[in-house]
């Protein structure tokens, strides 16, 4: 008989969440972390780190009064390392106490230490590559997450060159830094730098930062960057990395233009790979393809029945919210009644300054499928709760079909962006049309009452054109 009927590997959103959906179902359930803490990327070097340096720039910098008093994009103060530190530090402890309380509360067995696969039901345990546990598995979920790519032009082991991990453990702030990768995490930590006032320069190999977004969301955030102060070096990429060991020098990277670029500090966030090295799944036969990536079934099960694979580890769309949700699918899956698949819709939030969020179609989308739509948009400055809040930069632009005015897409820019998608989220995932927002009453004065402005802006488009 097995020591427990679920056993998963690794603790990050993923792992959490599928040892306590097995438990909630009574089933027997281990972890295992190879870490001394618990939580994984979110909690410790992704997710939540990030979003709390975010709020202290925006803290540290004075940014929301922006928009209020007319302060200049100065700082309050000379931010430290360790001001800027700070809140990152408690978020990060608290998630980790928290994570641990509630596996605890469920009953879930810990074992600190790698696992790798003897066979395909039994996973031992090492640390300093001694085993330290042996643990017959039921059912086995594989939710070993992701790590930063490293291309191998850059020496990480100076202390001015950063991937997402390493820029956590900065012991001064930079005087002026290249982002290298405009993807979610380039895009995010230049915004962030930016607003400490610190020059940044963000360089991708694409033409376009983010082009899954909605084209005119997309272009007026480059804009809100570069008036951050973010300069942008689009098409381009790093053909070679000159670092001097003596730091009074300045980092020079020589872009594909011929351009030299001189920073103090550099951050290269140019994707990740999977954490599947040393796990022992290629002598099972479970595939992989990209960067490691786990290939699975729609219920996350891989080429071996009982072994399921989710979260980063798997790869696309490679997401705490995401990876969560796919733990609990395949969990459900694996110890019945296993009819859910991960919703089709799912809401994308990015924490860069301003906020962007989506949900649904982009115009590109529609058009790419002939789709007729009609667009209605409402600015947060025509917004009385943007005015009250200084928020000038603000947009929620509505998608409906031209037909019969089915919401189809949402996306917003700006403050509480992440937060404010979830009311289109649910009106997309429940069908509605542009009558539920005319029907409900908003409270007053409320950023949410634009999802009205913006379906009113669509109703009158309609009027217009068939009149
Ligand atoms: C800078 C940054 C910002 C991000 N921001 C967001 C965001 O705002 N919103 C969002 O939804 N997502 C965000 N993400 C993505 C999010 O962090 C990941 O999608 C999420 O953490 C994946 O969860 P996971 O459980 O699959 O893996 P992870 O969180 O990576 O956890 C995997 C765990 O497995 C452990 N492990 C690995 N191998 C073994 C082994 N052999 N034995 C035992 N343990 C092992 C690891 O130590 C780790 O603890 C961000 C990521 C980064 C890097
Ligand atoms: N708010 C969020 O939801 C959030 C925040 C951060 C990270 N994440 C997740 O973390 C994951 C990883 O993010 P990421 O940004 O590292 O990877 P990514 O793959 O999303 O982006 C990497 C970017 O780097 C560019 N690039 C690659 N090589 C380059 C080079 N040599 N020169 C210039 N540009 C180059 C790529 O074109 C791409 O745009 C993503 O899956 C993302 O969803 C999510």
């Amino acid at each position: 008989m097995a020591d427990f009927d679920l056993v998963v590997i690794g603790s990050g959103p993923a792992g959490e969440w599928g040892a306590v959906q097995a438990s909630l179902a009574g089933k027997r359930v281990a972890v295992v972390e190879r870490e001394p803490v618990l939580g994984g990327t979110a909690a410790n070097t992704g997710t939540l780190p990030s979003k709390t340096l975010r709020e202290t720039a925006l803290h540290l910098s004075g940014f929301k009064a922006r928009g209020l008093y007319s302060v200049d994009a100065t700082l309050r103060h000379e931010a430290t390392v360790s001001d800027f530190l700070f809140r990152e530090r408690r978020v990060k402890q608290m998630e980790r106490e928290r994570i641990h309380k509630n596996l605890q509360r469920h009953g879930v067995t810990l074992f600190q230490g790698a696992g790798s696969f003897v066979d395909a039901h039994t996973v031992a345990v090492k640390r300093d590559g001694a085993e330290v546990a042996r643990l017959i598995a039921g059912t086995v979920l594989i939710a070993t997450g992701s790590t930063p790519y490293r291309p191998p032009m850059y020496p990480f082991g100076d202390p001015r060159v950063h991937d997402s991990d390493e820029i956590l453990d900065i012991t001064t702030l930079p005087r002026t830094l290249v982002v290298v990768g405009g993807g979610v995490i380039g895009c995010e930590y230049a915004c962030m730098f930016a607003a400490l006032g610190i020059p940044v320069t963000l360089v991708e190999v694409k033409n376009d930062l983010l082009n899954f977004l909605d084209a005119e969301v997309g272009q007026r955030l480059r804009d809100c960057m570069e008036t951050l102060g973010v300069r942008l070096r689009l098409g381009q990429t790093v053909e070679s990395a000159h670092v001097p060991e003596s730091h009074s020098e300045p980092i020079r990277l020589q872009l594909s233009t011929g351009e030299v670029l001189e920073a103090d500090q550099v951050l290269v966030a140019s994707g990740r790979t999977a954490n599947t090295a040393g796990l022992g799944i290629e002598a099972l036969g479970v595939k992989q393809g990209k960067r490691g990536q786990i290939e699975v079934g729609l219920a996350y099960q891989t080429a071996v029945p009982h072994i399921y694979a989710v979260g980063d580890v798997v790869g696309f769309p490679a997401l705490a919210s995401t990876s969560m949700e796919q733990a609990r699918i395949a969990v459900e899956h694996a110890f019945g009644p296993g009819k859910r698949t991960l919703t089709p819709i799912l809401p994308y939030g990015i924490y860069t300054i301003p906020e962007v969020s989506m949900a649904g179609d982009t115009e590109e989308s529609l058009r790419a499928r002939s789709i007729p739509y009609v667009v209605g948009r409402a600015t947060f400055e025509t917004n009385p709760r943007g005015q009250i809040i200084g928020e000038k930069q603000g947009l929620l632009k509505l998608l409906f079909h031209r037909d019969d005015m089915k919401l189809l897409g949402v996306h917003v820019l700006g403050e509480q962006a992440s937060e404010l998608v979830h009311v289109g989220l649910t009106a997309l995932l429940t069908g509605s049309t542009a009558q539920l927002f005319v029907e409900t009453c908003f409270n007053y004065p409320t950023l949410s009452e634009a999802y009205k402005a913006a379906t009113y802006d669509a109703l009158d488009q309609v009027r217009v054109s068939s009149a």
